[in-house]
């Protein structure tokens, strides 16, 4: 954002003069001002000072220093007339703590050639320390280097030509031109905000991908418990799916696993197994005797002493209705005729409740058939159990 200030017009502008009667000169000068001219006449004398000159000094704040890094341009409207060509010195005078300087002051200078009225808009980094300034105060090169931090005043003087003449300056406007803050401050606020607005939008990236691995590990979370539920669902539907909902021992689908560990165990090493393949004698007449229910309750019960009355490597399952199975793995044809005998004498002896019921049995030892015909020979040899009859273990010795 741009800002003028306006030195002239002024309603006080306090204007000074100087000549080179400082340096024993004999210049005369003849200042007139009013609410909005400056001119000044000066009669410049030779042989006199070596370079004679008159001068105006036009207070920039009451003679108050004003920092003019903020600004960027001196902007001034000038005449000059005289019967010598010559250049015109502007000068912004700046205050000085180094009480070595001449006066106390750094001379900045920029020169002009004014033909006819002109408004010259000078850049204030345009103002450099003249030598001759540098001469009095005896400053290295660094130490001459232009400073506008405390201006007090804007000087306009005759130029340089050594020769006896009249000359006539006016100037109708004196203006300074600038920023609100200088460029060093812009930039660094600039600077401080993108940085202060990068570190906003990393902390935001942050925070925003924290927020996003929680939302996926609670996501995780709970598909993992989704997953468990599932899994112990799904267990559970697999252990009904193979379990007999009646006597809870296996059914056809769950003896699966068992019938292939067999034939693998025969194809590895020839390890034997047997199917006993058992049917409760007469077991309608139960039925019909005692109800439906009571028929059921001995299937329960049955199924259950035939779980306790063989070895945990062995699998008992129900075959269909009043048919179950064991599968004896790793047992020979003999020593499953043993188990069949002692599971029917257990049978025979122990009634269920008030009723006793007796239990035919068909054995076959696995060869390198199939389930399907091994089962088949199990089954041959229960039916001649039951038709030499029943309650008796026949074994399929093939
Ligand atoms: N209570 C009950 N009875 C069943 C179930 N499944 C089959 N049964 C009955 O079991 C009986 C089987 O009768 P049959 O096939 O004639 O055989 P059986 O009476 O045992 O005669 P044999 O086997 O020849 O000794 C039928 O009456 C069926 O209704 C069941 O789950 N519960």
């Amino acid at each position: 954002m741009n800002r003028t200030v306006v030195i002239f017009p002024n309603s006080n502008p306090n204007i000074t003069t100087v000549t080179d009667s400082v340096y024993d000169g004999y210049s005369e000068i003849e200042l007139e001002v009013s609410a909005d001219l400056i001119s000044f006449t000066c009669d410049l004398k030779n042989p006199g000072y070596t370079h004679p000159f008159c001068a105006i000094e036009i207070p920039v704040n009451d003679g108050k220093p004003v920092d003019l890094n903020t600004f960027t341009h001196v902007n001034i409207t000038i005449d000059r007339e005289s019967s010598v060509p010559d250049t015109t010195l502007i000068y912004l005078i700046n205050q000085e703590s180094d009480s070595t300087v001449q006066w106390g002051e750094r001379s900045n200078l920029r020169t002009v050639y004014v033909d006819n009225e002109e408004t010259f808009s000078l850049p204030i980094d345009s103002f450099t320390v003249p030598s001759w300034w540098l001469l009095l105060n005896a400053k290295d090169y660094y130490g001459g280097a232009s400073r506008y931090d405390a201006v007090t005043k804007i000087t306009v003087a005759t130029g340089d030509a050594n020769q006896d003449r009249q000359e006539a300056i006016s100037i109708s406007r004196v203006v300074l031109v600038g920023k609100w803050i200088n460029q060093d401050s812009l930039r660094l606020i600039l600077l401080s905000a993108w940085a202060v607005v990068c570190t906003l939008h990393v902390l935001l990236f942050i925070k925003i991908k924290i927020r996003e691995s929680q939302r996926i590990r609670a996501k995780a979370d709970s598909l993992s418990r989704l997953n468990t539920i599932l899994n112990i669902e799904r267990d559970k539907f697999e252990t009904m799916a193979k379990t007999d909902s009646l006597t809870n021992v296996k059914n056809r689908a769950g003896l699966r696993d068992d019938f292939n560990r067999c034939i693998d165990m025969y194809k590895q090493s020839s390890c034997p197994s047997c199917a006993i393949l058992l049917d409760i004698d007469h077991f309608k007449q139960i039925n019909d005797t005692h109800g439906h229910d009571v028929g059921d309750s001995v299937l329960i019960e049955f199924a259950e002493r035939l779980q306790d009355g063989v070895r945990s490597d062995d699998s008992v399952g129900r075959w269909g209705g009043e048919e179950f199975i064991i599968i004896a793995s790793g047992v020979a044809i003999k020593e499953a005729t043993a188990l069949a005998e002692k599971l029917r004498t257990a049978i025979e002896q122990q009634p269920f409740g008030e009723i006793s019921i007796t239990c035919s049995f068909g054995i076959s030892e696995l060869t390198k058939e199939g389930v399907t015909s091994w089962i088949k020979r199990a089954d041959k040899a229960l039916y001649n159990a039951k038709k030499a009859g029943r309650n008796r273990v026949v074994a399929d010795w093939e």
